[in-house]
């Protein structure tokens, strides 16, 4: 039996196939078998703080600003505190190789020289005692060369308890109003991440990460109770999407979710859409912002998840066997 509260559980469930950022992505097959060892510690109450902090292009000043913030909110009580995708660096495809730096596997690696970003946040971890989750950084493997969008996550411990790299590359081409192509400077991580915590477990994507229910379901299969996705919308999506998918990531996996995002910046070349929110597993929106620097409070119980996963009990009555897509022909033939 596993024992997973408060600790590194990525390592230990890496044979069962499920990780926190440290496994490839676990075929149909694997995700069903991880539901076993995956013994979730017991949901319960907590105070989460989404960041909506403003970025600009200096990279000292930006983790300044995110330290003195995330004093701030643990000031008020909260416990997991949740910085917004590139907190560190302004958003854009070019940005990525010139901000990036490497983020070691563990804390004891971790030297201010060659990973300012992530030694800012355990330091800070260490001495307030909360769970931070560095929303994301570019991050460059130097072995490799490869940049990645990258989530690191630090206990209250100092440790290194997530590594999320973005699977998802944000590529998209809206005539007349937005491209934007992540892969042509990032490369595509290929791990489902989670970590635990005393209040129960949490799975993580970044931004366009949101928009893939089938990773989303992998969390859910793997046992989290909470769903969180550090994004950067765009004026174009944002509107009519950022809300609806959080909403519907939460509906769908009967699981609390939380979406951070950065404050927008009228004079950035991308504007962030803001509007930092956390969703409980009913898809009700239990606290949000606008779009200008606010810290997003939410006291949640991760408990609650039971009452929709009992009532609707939809995982228990999918149809596993039928979602093949098979060819056939109007006539019966297969
Ligand atoms: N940073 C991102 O991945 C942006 C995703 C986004 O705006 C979308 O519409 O999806």
């Amino acid at each position: 039996m596993l024992a997973l509260a408060r600790a590194p559980f990525p390592r230990r469930l890496l044979a069962a196939g499920v990780a926190c950022g440290l496994a490839a992505l676990p075929r149909p097959a694997d995700a069903a078998a991880a539901q076993g060892p995956a013994t979730a510690p017991a949901p319960g109450k907590l105070k989460l703080a989404l960041l909506q902090i403003s970025v600009g292009s200096d990279k000292a000043a930006n983790l300044e600003h995110a330290e003195r913030k995330i004093r701030e909110a643990a000031g008020c009580g909260a416990k997991l505190i949740c910085l917004p995708e590139c907190f560190n660096s302004p958003y854009g495809a070019s940005f990525f190789p010139a901000y990036a730096e490497e983020i070691p596997e563990t804390a004891a690696a971790a030297t201010e020289a060659a990973h300012p970003s992530t030694c800012m946040l355990i330091r800070v971890a260490r001495q307030l005692g909360v769970y931070l989750v560095g929303g994301s950084i570019p991050e460059v493997d130097r072995a490799t060369g490869n940049v990645y969008n990258c989530n690191v996550v630090v206990s209250p411990d100092g440790e290194i308890v997530c590594k999320h790299r973005k699977v998802h590359l944000f590529d998209i081409d809206v005539p007349g109003k937005i491209t934007f192509r992540e892969s042509d400077t990032l490369t595509a991580g290929d791990q489902l991440s989670l970590f635990d915590t005393p209040w129960g477990r949490v799975g993580v994507g970044i931004c366009y990460d949101i928009r893939f229910p089938q990773y989303a379901h992998l969390l859910r299969l793997s046992g989290a109770h909470l769903l969180l996705y550090p994004g950067a919308f765009n004026m174009t999506t944002g509107p009519l999407h950022w809300e609806l998918l959080a909403r519907a990531r939460a509906v769908d996996n009967q699981a609390f979710v939380a979406v951070p995002s950065p404050a927008r910046d009228p004079n950035a070349g991308y504007q962030a859409w803001g509007h930092s929110s956390v969703i409980d597993p009913w898809g009700k929106v239990v606290a949000t912002t606008e779009h200008e620097e606010a810290i997003v409070y939410a006291e949640v119980d991760l408990a609650e998840v039971d009452t929709p996963r009992q009532s609707i009990p939809v995982f228990d009555q999918k149809r596993d066997d039928l979602y093949t897509l098979k060819w056939t022909n109007a006539r019966g033939g297969s």
